[in-house]
């Protein structure tokens, strides 16, 4: 059931959420850009199509005119004088009417035309997008919005007024939009989501005036009649569907009887549950965890010169966010003209969804990313200067994975090492003992990169690098390092990562004698 409205939706959210394009729209802003293009592309073709044709129905309308008024004063002629169409001159008339004026006709039904025209541009826009949106991109988008409830709280009518965290945006959704979303996520069988956006339309549609008020209510009240039996409440339910048999007694019935007749069980993933999900979305929100002791009483910021010949001139800017185990932001690391160059090799790749252990696409991780080796200036310095930052020998680094994450991005908690046993890719370099990940970009709000074990969230500075340990010295996994990347609320997120493994490292970072460590 993807209504007209629905497709427009989907380009809607492009506003408030990015050639030839193919793939996943709403895991990358710079491809939802590209939807917005296509969408004042297809708005300026229609309206052109439009405004022609009104044209042609105007002349059309002024020539019909025009020969009636003439064929009625010959007819009237005619009724008078019997040997009217004897005179020449009147016979000459009727003839170069019939020969040329309508002839004239064929030239004003260039309508035709016209709409071959409108539809080749449709066709080729088409074309230049491998593939359209489609109902999978519209509920990807949805899931975006519920996830930003989840993580910063917020209801469907602070995402519908645009009231992001305390920040009002400019866009609000209408009546149809909030009644779409809910449809869908009744549809993905997110029932409790999807009472309160079929709630909030009810509610929007109570302030729109006009004839059919009442069609577009009953449309409401029936996805909310079903809501309410999948959520179990009967009465309201009851309730609902009383409502709508005053409102037209035949059709509510039968689209529900449809409903219930096709209804097959359908299991909501509950993410709430999860062990961390509480630590997890309060840190989001920068917020600290009360009741963790953290390792850090105060975070401690120091200026470096002598970890390299690198900072002599120009420091390192360190901040430890926790000891044990080591987190540490590096600022300044690239500048933006750095950076510039880096995105710029970036964006000459074709980008594709994230994917999270074993290659699987899963809703765990929504972003888009591209591989970066080291041919260029830019990344071999960068390399360097990674090496310089962390001790590490850079021999067996993995090339960089660049990542965009658009609005509703997000990796939810995650370890970085593989653990054993190992796959054959990392058999002679060893697990990804540390991470380096460089923010590439600042973020509106959101987007926060957190540790629910150890009560750090940290937010992206654009230049920043963070660095960790994902084993311990014994290189045994540090369970502790499981991190997130919070869902973005406004802009885009861009960061890299490079992961230093194990192998060659046996000097730089010595084991101690106890395996624990
Ligand atoms: O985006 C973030 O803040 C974290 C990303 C991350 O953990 C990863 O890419 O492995
Ligand atoms: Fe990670």
């Amino acid at each position: 059931m993807l209504s007209q409205s629905c497709i427009y939706l989907c380009l809607l959210l492009s506003g408030f959420f990015g050639i030839l394009v193919s793939g996943e729209f709403y895991s990358s802003i710079e491809k939802m850009e590209i939807l917005g293009e296509m969408e004042e592309t297809l708005v300026e073709a229609t309206r052109s199509y439009l405004v022609q044709q009104q044209q042609q129905l105007q002349l059309l309308s002024s020539f019909v005119d025009h020969i009636r008024r003439e064929h009625a004063s010959a007819s009237e002629m005619h009724e008078q004088n019997e040997e009217y169409l004897e005179q020449p001159l009147q016979a000459f008339r009727l003839i170069k009417r019939l020969v040329l004026d309508w002839k004239d006709l064929n030239h004003l039904l260039a309508m035709n035309e016209l709409k071959a025209n409108y539809r080749n541009t449709l066709d080729e826009m088409a074309k230049e997008v491998e593939v359209l949106p489609n109902l999978e991109e519209l509920q990807g988008a949805i899931k975006g919005l519920v996830r930003l409830q989840s993580v910063y709280n917020l209801t469907a009518s602070d995402l519908a007024d645009g009231n992001l965290n305390g920040k009002k945006t400019d866009s609000a959704l209408n009546w149809r939009d909030c009644f779409e979303i809910g449809v869908q996520l009744y549809e993905m069988a997110e029932y409790k989501r999807a009472l309160e956006w079929l709630v909030l339309a009810d509610k929007l549609l109570d302030e729109v005036q006009g004839d059919d008020t009442l069609k577009m209510a009953t449309e409401v009240y029936e996805y909310l009649a079903l809501t309410y039996i999948e959520l179990g409440e009967k009465d309201t339910a009851q309730e609902t569907l009383t409502k709508l048999l005053t409102w037209n007694s035949a059709r509510p019935t039968q689209n529900i009887q449809a409903h219930l007749d096709h209804r097959m069980p359908k299991c909501p993933i509950k993410k709430e549950d999860s062990e961390y999900f509480s630590d997890y979305v309060r840190l989001c929100q920068g917020k600290r965890l009360p009741e963790i002791k953290t390792n850090q009483s105060s975070p401690r910021c120091y200026l470096d010169s002598n970890r390299h010949a690198y900072f002599k001139l120009s420091p390192l800017k360190v901040e430890q966010v926790n000891l044990d185990p080591d987190i540490n932001i590096y600022y300044g690391v690239l500048n933006d003209n750095q950076i510039k160059s880096i995105l710029r090799l970036s964006d000459e790749l074709d980008s594709f969804r994230s994917t999270h252990r074993k290659y699987v696409i899963s809703d765990m991780r929504i972003s888009q990313q591209v591989w970066l080796n080291y041919s260029s200036p830019i990344m071999r310095t960068y390399r360097q200067l990674v090496g310089a930052i962390s001790g590490f020998n850079m021999t067996n680094v993995e090339i960089m994975q660049l990542a965009n994450y658009g609005i509703g991005g997000h990796y939810e908690p995650h370890i970085d090492y593989m653990g054993s046993p190992l796959p054959p890719y990392y058999a002679k370099r060893g697990d990804r003992i540390s991470t380096s990940m460089i923010y590439l970009s600042d973020v509106q709000q959101g987007g926060y990169t957190v540790f629910p074990t150890q009560n750090v969230f940290v937010k992206p500075v654009k230049g920043s690098m963070i660095l960790w340990y994902n084993q311990l010295r014994s290189l045994n996994p540090d369970h502790r390092t499981l991190h997130a990347g919070c869902a973005v609320i406004e802009g885009i997120k861009r960061i890299g990562n490079i992961w230093i493994h194990s192998s060659y490292q046996e000097f730089r970072r010595p084991c101690t004698l106890n395996s624990e460590e």
